[in-house]
């Protein structure tokens, strides 16, 4: 059974597409950053924690397998996690206005014998957003329970004037290498080649 570990809507919907049956475990791990761990590493061993914990949760299944995934937005090193209130959110998005950013997204599938991880890499550059901007697109509440305070699935696509990468890995769970990653366990969409479509006969 795969199990996906996120309390995140977007990642749910995201796994989805890949057309795999899974549940998901609901867990609370923590996130805080060591004072020697780099932005990328820090994601990574959070997506890892995230997976290690939910095998915990059914250590009781031989066969689970589960995915862990998390997502920062990362500018000069420093790693713009959720927002915890209003002032935090423009505070970021001040700092994203015109400027390119990173955004690293984590995953970890790990089973009972096995433990394997990828990570996507975006570079997003935001439009210059003037105060005024900020303001509402903070007060429309979108920047809430979102890295870096925006949701490129939402509204602030419109701030976007160049992504290079993985829309689905801003967005939280990147499907080209949740594929790869699923494909080394003999699932998914990778792992007996592509659906082809069917082609006319000339
Ligand atoms: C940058 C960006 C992030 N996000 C979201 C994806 C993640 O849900 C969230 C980053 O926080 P995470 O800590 O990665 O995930 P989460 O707390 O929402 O869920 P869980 O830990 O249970 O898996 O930000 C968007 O939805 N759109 C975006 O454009």
């Amino acid at each position: 059974m795969l199990y996906l570990a996120s309390r995140s809507p977007r990642r749910r919907e995201l796994l989805t597409r890949l057309g795999l049956e899974f549940a998901v475990l609901e867990l609370d791990v923590p996130e805080q950053r060591q004072a020697d761990e780099t932005a990328q590493a820090y994601v990574s061993r959070v997506a890892r924690d995230k997976a290690l914990a939910g095998l915990a949760r059914v250590s009781g299944e031989p066969d689970a397998l589960v995915l862990g995934c998390d997502t920062e937005v990362i500018l000069d090193e420093d790693v713009f996690g959720k927002p915890r209130d209003s002032a935090e959110a423009a505070a970021m998005l001040r700092r994203l206005s015109g400027v390119p950013h990173t955004v690293v997204s984590a995953l970890a599938l790990v089973s009972a014998s096995r433990h394997e991880e990828a990570v996507s890499v975006s570079e997003v550059r935001f439009a210059r957003l003037p105060d005024a901007v900020i303001d509402a697109y903070v007060d429309s509440g979108e920047p809430f329970g979102k890295a870096g305070g925006y949701a490129i699935q939402g509204l602030a696509e419109a701030f976007v004037e160049r992504l290079d990468g993985s829309h689905s890995g801003v967005m939280g769970l990147p499907l080209h290498q949740s594929a790869q990653l699923l494909a080394t366990f003999g699932l998914g969409p990778l792992a007996a080649g592509l659906p082809t479509c069917a082609t006319e006969a000339p």
